[in-house]
């Protein structure tokens, strides 16, 4: 079986008296959608949080490609490969999807030297308008960002964190406040990157996570109660009693 490409263990965020990650384990393979499922308040946020480099755990170990992470800041994260996306806007309203992506995109080695500025942000929009067309934003190259339906800039910040060419992408809740159809072309969209980069996904719609995830853990009061295939998870006992019974009946097709 393939390395892990994040491994997670044993972490612990306390905030006062209250143990909002406790002893969280899991991991996720290169190439894997990983969902994290659980209800509110169960402590997803405050995990990715910590994986992103938001918070920093009071106990365990974050590993990302072998590497011990856990002290290090987000830029260096990001840097690594580790970034999050959504749940944080960081779109710029005021300028255009082109112009939003071209900043995202790192500046590469030759960018310092006296003529090669130019060339340098020629191969930058390059790079933008590349991305752009594949979170499926191609015609809309220079729309201001601000202009965009909510499902578009979501896709735009999927795009903003593409440009920084990810290894493993942290999702927080891409499909909030999104309508069937773009719901619809998110999943698509997450299903047409699963080749390229890892990635673990927070999402309350059930219908996707199950479409996406290769795996899923299940967190409840702050520990992972379960981690398996969708099937495994579907069937499980405890899942089932602490969170699914009622998302399952409310709808999730099998
Ligand atoms: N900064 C904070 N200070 C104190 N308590 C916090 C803080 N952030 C989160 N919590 C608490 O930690 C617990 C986990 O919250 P968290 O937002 O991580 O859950 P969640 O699973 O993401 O919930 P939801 O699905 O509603 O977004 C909750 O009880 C929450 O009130």
């Amino acid at each position: 079986m393939t390395a892990p490409l994040l491994q997670v263990q044993g972490l612990v965020k306390r905030f006062g008296g209250l143990t909002a990650t406790d002893q969280a384990t899991l991991d996720v393979r290169p190439g894997e959608i990983h969902a994290l499922i659980g209800p509110n308040g169960a402590g997803k946020t405050t995990l990715i949080q910590q994986l992103s480099g938001v918070l920093a755990p009071d106990a365990g170990q974050i590993r990302f490609a072998g590497d011990d992470i856990t002290a290090l800041p987000m830029s260096q994260r990001v840097r690594r490969g580790l970034v999050r996306s959504f749940q944080i806007t960081s779109i710029f309203r005021r300028l255009s999807v082109l112009d939003n992506l071209a900043l995202a995109v790192p500046a590469g080695p030759g960018s310092g030297g006296f003529w090669r500025p130019a060339r340098a942000e020629r191969a930058r929009y390059e790079a933008a308008a590349a991305v752009a067309e594949r979170v499926g934003l191609g015609a809309q190259l220079h729309r201001l960002a601000g202009e965009l339906a909510h499902g578009e800039q979501r896709q735009l910040e999927l795009g903003l964190a593409l440009a920084t060419r990810p290894r493993l992408l942290l999702l927080d809740e891409p499909m909030a406040g999104m309508g069937a159809d773009e719901s619809e072309r998110m999943v698509a969209l997450l299903q047409s990157l699963r080749a390229e980069l890892g990635m673990l996904l927070v999402e309350h719609d059930m219908d996707a996570v199950f479409r996406l995830a290769d795996r899923i853990s299940t967190l409840v009061a702050g520990r992972v109660i379960a981690s398996g295939t969708p099937q495994q998870i579907r069937e499980h006992p405890e899942v089932r009693r602490a969170y699914l019974g009622d998302e399952l009946e409310s709808g999730v097709s099998s």
